[in-house]
């Protein structure tokens, strides 16, 4: 898979999208979330896939199996690259999931990696205990979600910089460790809760980061993007 830092297009509509995208030169590995998803639909998929960019679909699908395993029928369709769940979830929805990617993907065309979200990286481990009432550390949380999703057969999971090395012992290297909560040193933490900057996702055990507005807020994005770059790619 595309390695290249994942750029969260977190916009509210396809003319601003467009905006961003007509700034940079390169194919890139982009991720369309909710925010987008629901305003603009399958359309903005389709688009952004026809100008040559890789995609990461956030749509964090959580509800009973047979709804997931439908949902991820029709999502195949859309030929995307990365499709993700909550671990929450479950097992059987979780396989639900990997059954209607499977039944939904073209004959001959390749499957979308699926993973999972363990624990949000906009999540505490106070707030996990108290509101979720898990009476685990978070970094055991973490683990939990992602041996649950190793046994459900998915390709990864998204967690912070902080638990992937973990993951990488406890479920190999081929097991996907996508995080977001990337800043550039000093920056703004916003509403995320766990992060780690570029390198050092790198040198604890991301195989995928995901950036948004450190690159999609910046006075210029391309060099935002491109100084992301020279880090994630400095071991
Ligand atoms: O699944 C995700 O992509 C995701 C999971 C998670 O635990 N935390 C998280 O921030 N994300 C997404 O990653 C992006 C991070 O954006 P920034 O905080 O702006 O870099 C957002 O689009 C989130 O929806």
């Amino acid at each position: 898979m595309n390695t290249k830092p994942i750029i969260a297009l977190d916009f509210p509509s396809e003319k601003d999208v467009m905006g961003f995208l007509a700034q940079f030169e390169e194919k890139l590995f982009v991720k369309i979330g909710m925010e987008l998803y629901m305003q603009e639909g399958p359309r903005i998929v389709h688009q952004v896939k026809s100008d040559g960019h890789d995609i990461f679909l956030d749509l964090k699908l959580h509800d009973i199996p047979n709804t997931v395993k439908s949902a991820m029928k029709g999502l195949a369709r859309l030929g995307v690259d990365l499709v993700n769940v909550h671990a929450a979830g479950g097992c059987a929805m979780m396989e639900g999931a990997l059954e209607g990617l499977e039944a939904g993907t073209v004959a001959g065309g390749k499957r979308a990696a699926l993973i999972a979200v363990t624990q949000l990286t906009s999540t505490t481990e106070l707030q996990m205990q108290n509101e979720q009432k898990i009476g685990l550390s978070l970094q055991e949380s973490v683990l939990h979600y992602a041996q649950l999703s190793k046994q459900a057969g998915l390709n990864g999971v998204v967690c912070s910089v902080h638990e992937a090395h973990a993951i990488r012992e406890a479920c190999g290297e081929d097991f996907l460790r996508v995080t977001p909560g990337i800043r550039m040193l000093g920056g703004e933490a916003h509403d995320q809760k766990r992060i780690a900057t570029p390198d050092g996702a790198k040198k604890d055990g991301s195989s995928l980061i995901v950036v948004g507005r450190a690159i999609t807020g910046a006075d210029n994005p391309v060099i935002a993007y491109k100084k992301v770059c020279e880090l994630w790619e400095e071991k």
